[in-house]
C-alpha cells in the first residue's frame, strides 16, 4: 500500500483546490475509538499499529465491470491493454504509481484496484483520461465504482439466475446492481441464440423515498432488468406480498384495483390462503443502516464524531430489520447480513440475538468462497461499554441511580458506505450518541441483546467475516451468511393482506394491529420467543422507539412519518392488453418482433393505462405480483425496463412515420433476440465512426457504398444498427454491436445517450469524437480565452468545505447528478439522446 507523505495523523479534509491550497486538516485520532477497539480485542496486538495506520491512509480507487453485459470481457481486455500501460509509471505525490491490478478474489478478475484515491484522479492532469473513462463507462452501465469490501456481500449471497431476491436497505444501489447482474447471469454463460427475457425477481427497497429515486436513476438504470422492482418501505414493516396460486385469478386483469384490494380485506385468512401464497425469497440482503466506522478512510469526519454509542444506538433497528428478513426468507434460502461498521454491537450481537429468536436459522461457513480474500473470524465474546468506556448496566442487574441510559437511533446518523460524495467533515453523528445520564422518572434500560448470550461459539459466530483495512488495503466491513433450514415451517399466506391502500386511507384495524405487533415493539414488552414464518415479529428484546420514527430521525427528517399512512403519490403501472392493443400490434409489425415475445408483459405508467409516452416490459413473475397486490400497498416506485418511447416530432414530420415508437437503448438488449431482420441495418465500422462524429447525417452523405439506397428502401422510423465484430483503434469488441438508430426521410442518426456515445468513442478510438464533446471543448476553450483576455486573477481561496468549480464539476459527474437529470428528462419525454433529424 502506498504510504502518504503527510504527517501521519492529519489529512486534508476538503478536496484540494486546483490552485494548490490546503484548507482544512482533520486530526485522525480518537482516543476513545482506539481504547474501545483495543478493549474489544478485535485485532491481535501485533497488528494494531498497521490496523490503525491503514485507517489514516486514503482509500484506493476500486471499480468492477458489469459481468452480465456482453461488453465485460472486451472492456476488461481494454483495461489491460490500454490503461494498465497508460497508468504505469505515472507519478503521484512524488511516487511512481503501481498500475491498477485486479482484485484477486473477485470472480473472473472483473474488479480492479488502483492505489490512488478518487480525488487524485480528478486532480492529476495525467490521470484525467482514465478518470473520464471511468465516468463515461459508469454512466454507460459498463462498470461501477464501488468500494472493494462493499462488493463482498452480494457475492456471498450466491444469487443464481431465476432466484427471487430482496435487498431490504438498497439505496444508493451498488449491491442491488450486483444482485441484478447475478440474476441475469454472466454474459459469457449466455448461449448463442438465447431469446429469453431473464426471469427471476429483485425487489430493491429503501425507507427513504428520495434515495429510492436515486437508486432507480443512478444505479438500476445501468443494468435494466425486467424482474426489477423498487419499493419504499420501512424494512422492519415490509409487507408480505401476495402471489396468486393460479394465473387464472388474474388472467384477464391489467391492473389490481383498489376495489379488489378492499374485497380481499374482507376475506378470511382461510379463503385467502386458498387463492394466494405469500411471496418468500430465495436470497435476501440486509445491508443495514450503521454507524459506518469502517468507512473512516473516506468519511474523515468520523474521527471527530466517533463514540461507542453510535453503534449501540442502531442495534435495535438493525435487529428488527434482520428479523423481518428472516420471516421473508424461503426455507433453504440464504440471507446475508452486513454493515460497514466494526462494533460488535452492530454485528455479532445482532446476529446472535436473531439466532436465539430464530432456531430455524444458522450461520454458513464460507472459507472456500472468494479465494484470495483475507478475512478475520467473527467475535464470540465482547464487552458492552458506555461512552466513558465503563461496562454498561445489564438490565438484569440493579443499576446505580446515576447509571447512563442507552443511546438510541435518534441520536445517530448512519453512514452510507457507497455514497460517492465523501462526507469529509460532514459526518453528522457529531458524537451525539452519548449515553445520557439517567433522568429521574424516564429510565430506559439497556437491551439484553447487546450482550453475548454465552453460546456464541456453538452458534458458529466465528464464521462471520470481518474485513479490515490493513489486510488488503480496503475499508472495514462485517458480513455474515445465514441460511434457513430447508425443513423450516412453510409460510402461511400473508396475513397482512388486510392492509389497506396506504396512499388514500387511514390505517385499517389490521394495519394498526400489524404495526403494534411488528418489530417496532415498544419498550417494556415481554421477552422474545421464536419468530414464526410470515408473521410480524411478535416480541423482541430491544428497547428503542418505533423504527418508523427512529429511522427517519436518523435520516434527519423528524417530521416525516415512515411506513403505512405515509403519502404515496407515484403513478400506477397498468398492463396493456397485449396484441389486442393497436399500438402494440403496430410495434410488432413494424419491428418484426417474433410471436414468442411476451407481449402480455408490456405495461405503461399512467392512470389511463394508455400507451402515451413509454412502454415497459416486466418479467412474468413481476406481472403476477403486480396483478396480485395493489401497487400502492407495495409502495412501488419503479419496475421493469423501458422498451419503447414515443418519438415526438413536428406535425408535418409526424405524417412521415407510420410507427412513432423508438426502441430505447436500455431495452434493446432485452428485445433484440426477438427482432427480425426488417429493422436491422448491418453497417461498416466507418459508418459507425461517421455516426459517432455527427449528430445527424444526410442520407446522401453516407460514405458506405450502397448504404443510402438501403436506408431509403426502409420505412422511416426507429431501427437498429449492427456493426459486426467491431474493432476500434486498440480494441477488438469481439461481439456484434447493436445500437438504437433513427432513419428519417432524408437523414439518419444514432439514438444513444450522449454519455454512452462518449464512452463507446473513448473505448473504440481512444478519444471522444462525439459532437457533444467537441461542443464542450469549444466552449471551454472559449471560456479560457476570454479569461485570458480579461486577465482574470487566480480565484480567491475557497472557504473550507467548498470545492473549486472544476472540482465541483467533476463531482457532479461522479455523483451522476447529470445522469439523474438526464434520466428525469427521459421520464418527462425530453430525451437526452441526439434529436432525430427533422424533415
Ligand atoms: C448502508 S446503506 C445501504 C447501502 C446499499 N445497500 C448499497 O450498497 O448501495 C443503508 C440504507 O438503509 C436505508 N434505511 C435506513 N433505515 C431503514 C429502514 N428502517 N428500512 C429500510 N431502509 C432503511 C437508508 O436510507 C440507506 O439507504
Amino acid at each position: 500500500m502506498k504510504k502518504s507523505n503527510k504527517a501521519p495523523r492529519e489529512r486534508t479534509l476538503s478536496r484540494n483546490n486546483e490552485q494548490g491550497g490546503n484548507w482544512n486538516v482533520v486530526n485522525q485520532t480518537n482516543e476513545t475509538f482506539e481504547k474501545y477497539y483495543k478493549a474489544q480485542e478485535i485485532i491481535p496486538e501485533a497488528e494494531w499499529d498497521a490496523f490503525l495506520q491503514a485507517f489514516r491512509e486514503p482509500l484506493p480507487t476500486t471499480f468492477r465491470l458489469t459481468s452480465s453485459r456482453p461488453t465485460a470481457r472486451a472492456l476488461n481486455q481494454h483495461i489491460k491493454d490500454v490503461y494498465v500501460p497508460f497508468l504505469t509509471g505515472i507519478e503521484y505525490e512524488g511516487t511512481k504509481l503501481s498500475p491498477p491490478k485486479p482484485l484477486e478474489w473477485y470472480p473472473n478478475q472483473l474488479a480492479w484496484q488502483l492505489p490512488v484515491p478518487k480525488s487524485a484522479l480528478r486532480k492529476q492532469e495525467n490521470m484525467r483520461k482514465f478518470q473520464h473513462f471511468l465516468v463515461y463507462e459508469t454512466d454507460a452501465g459498463n462498470l461501477s465504482r464501488q468500494e472493494a469490501v462493499s462488493m463482498i456481500p452480494p457475492l456471498l449471497l450466491d444469487v443464481q439466475p431465476g432466484h427471487t431476491a430482496l435487498d431490504m436497505c438498497a439505496a444508493p444501489g451498488s449491491k442491488s446492481v450486483q444482485i441484478l447482474e447475478a440474476l441475469h447471469g454472466h454474459a459469457d454463460d449466455a448461449k448463442a441464440g438465447d431469446a429469453k427475457v431473464p426471469q427471476g425477481l429483485l425487489i430493491a427497497n429503501d425507507s427513504d423515498a428520495k434515495r429510492c429515486h436515486l437508486l432507480v436513476h443512478q444505479s438500476l438504470h445501468r443494468v435494466p432488468g425486467t424482474g426489477m422492482m423498487v419499493t419504499n418501505h420501512d424494512a422492519t414493516q415490509l409487507p408480505s406480498l401476495r402471489l396468486a396460486k393460479d394465473s387464472k385469478t388474474y388472467a384477464d386483469k391489467l391492473k389490481f384495483t383498489q376495489d379488489e384490494e378492499n374485497r380481499l380485506l374482507k376475506r378470511d385468512k382461510a379463503k385467502l390462503a386458498e387463492e394466494y401464497d405469500g411471496l418468500l425469497f430465495d436470497r435476501i440482503l440486509t445491508d443495514v443502516p450503521c454507524s459506518g466506522d469502517g468507512t473512516i478512510r473516506k468519511n474523515l469526519g468520523i474521527w471527530g464524531d466517533w463514540t461507542p454509542g453510535n453503534g449501540i444506538g442502531l442495534h435495535a433497528l438493525q435487529l428488527r430489520i434482520l428479523l423481518r428478513a428472516i420471516q421473508l426468507l424461503k426455507p433453504g434460502g440464504r440471507l446475508v447480513y452486513s454493515t460497514c461498521s466494526m462494533s460488535p454491537m452492530e454485528n455479532e450481537a445482532v446476529v446472535s440475538a436473531a439466532l436465539h429468536q430464530c432456531p430455524e436459522m444458522s450461520i454458513v461457513a464460507v472459507p472456500d468462497e472468494l479465494p484470495g480474500l483475507i478475512r478475520r473470524p467473527g467475535m464470540t465474546s465482547w464487552k458492552v461499554l458506555d461512552n466513558n468506556l465503563e461496562p454498561a448496566p445489564h438490565p438484569d442487574a440493579p443499576a446505580p441511580a446515576d447509571a447512563p441510559e442507552p443511546p438510541s437511533a435518534e441520536d445517530v446518523v448512519p453512514v452510507e458506505q457507497d455514497n460517492d460524495k465523501q462526507r469529509e467533515g460532514q459526518h453528522k453523528g457529531k458524537g451525539k450518541a452519548n449515553s445520557k445520564p439517567h433522568v429521574k422518572g424516564a429510565r430506559k434500560t439497556w437491551s439484553k441483546t447487546l450482550w453475548p448470550a454465552g453460546d456464541e461459539k456453538e452458534r458458529g459466530l466465528e464464521h462471520c467475516l470481518r474485513l479490515y483495512p490493513h489486510l488488503q488495503d480496503t475499508g472495514a466491513f462485517f458480513v455474515c451468511v445465514l441460511e434457513k433450514k430447508a425443513d423450516a415451517a412453510p409460510a402461511p399466506v400473508a396475513d397482512d393482506a388486510a392492509m389497506k391502500d396506504e396512499a388514500k386511507e387511514a390505517p385499517s384495524t389490521a394495519e394498526k394491529r400489524e404495526r403494534a405487533s411488528s418489530p417496532s415493539r415498544p419498550e417494556g414488552e415481554p421477552e422474545a420467543k421464536k419468530v414464526k414464518q410470515d408473521e410480524p415479529v411478535p416480541e423482541l428484546q430491544v428497547e428503542s422507539p418505533a423504527p418508523a420514527a427512529t429511522a427517519e430521525k436518523a435520516e434527519g427528517k423528524k417530521e416525516h412519518v415512515m411506513g403505512a399512512g405515509r403519502p404515496f403519490n407515484e403513478e400506477p403501472y397498468i398492463y396493456l392488453p397485449g396484441l389486442e392493443d393497436d399500438q402494440v400490434k403496430l410495434i410488432k409489425d413494424f419491428f418484426d418482433i417474433s410471436d414468442s415475445f411476451p407481449f402480455n408483459e408490456l405495461l405503461v405508467r399512467n392512470a389511463a393505462g394508455a400507451p402515451l409516452r413509454s412502454i415497459y416490459l416486466t418479467s412474468q413473475l413481476t406481472r403476477s405480483l403486480l396483478l396480485s397486490n395493489a401497487y400502492t400497498r407495495m409502495r412501488l416506485i419503479s419496475c421493469g425496463v423501458k422498451l419503447f418511447t414515443r418519438q415526438e416530432s413536428s406535425k408535418e414530420a409526424a405524417s412521415i412515420y407510420r410507427c412513432k415508437w423508438r426502441l430505447n437503448s436500455e431495452g434493446l438488449e432485452v428485445v433484440r433476440p426477438y427482432l427480425g431482420e426488417k429493422r436491422i441495418l448491418t453497417v461498416s465500422e466507418e459508418t459507425l465512426r461517421q455516426c459517432m462524429e455527427e449528430v445527424s447525417i444526410k442520407l446522401e452523405d453516407l460514405k458506405e457504398e450502397g448504404l443510402e439506397a438501403r436506408m431509403r428502401a426502409m420505412e422511416p422510423g426507429s431501427a437498429v444498427l449492427r456493426v459486426q465484430n467491431a474493432k476500434g483503434k486498440d480494441v477488438e469488441v469481439g461481439e456484434d454491436m447493436y445500437l438504437a438508430f433513427w432513419i428519417s426521410k432524408s437523414s439518419c442518426n444514432l439514438m444513444v445517450e450522449k454519455v454512452e456515445k462518449s464512452a463507446l468513442s473513448l473505448r473504440l478510438y481512444d478519444e471522444d469524437v462525439t459532437p457533444h464533446s467537441k461542443a464542450k471543448q469549444a466552449a471551454s476553450s472559449r471560456a479560457a480565452s476570454s479569461r485570458g483576455a480579461s486577465g482574470a486573477a487566480t480565484p480567491a481561496q475557497p472557504v473550507s468545505g467548498t470545492a473549486t468549480p472544476a472540482a465541483a464539476a467533476e463531482d457532479s459527474a461522479e455523483t451522476k447528478v447529470e445522469a439523474t437529470k438526464e434520466a428525469e428528462k427521459e421520464e418527462t419525454g425530453e430525451a437526452s439522446v441526439e434529436p432525430a433529424a427533422t424533415e
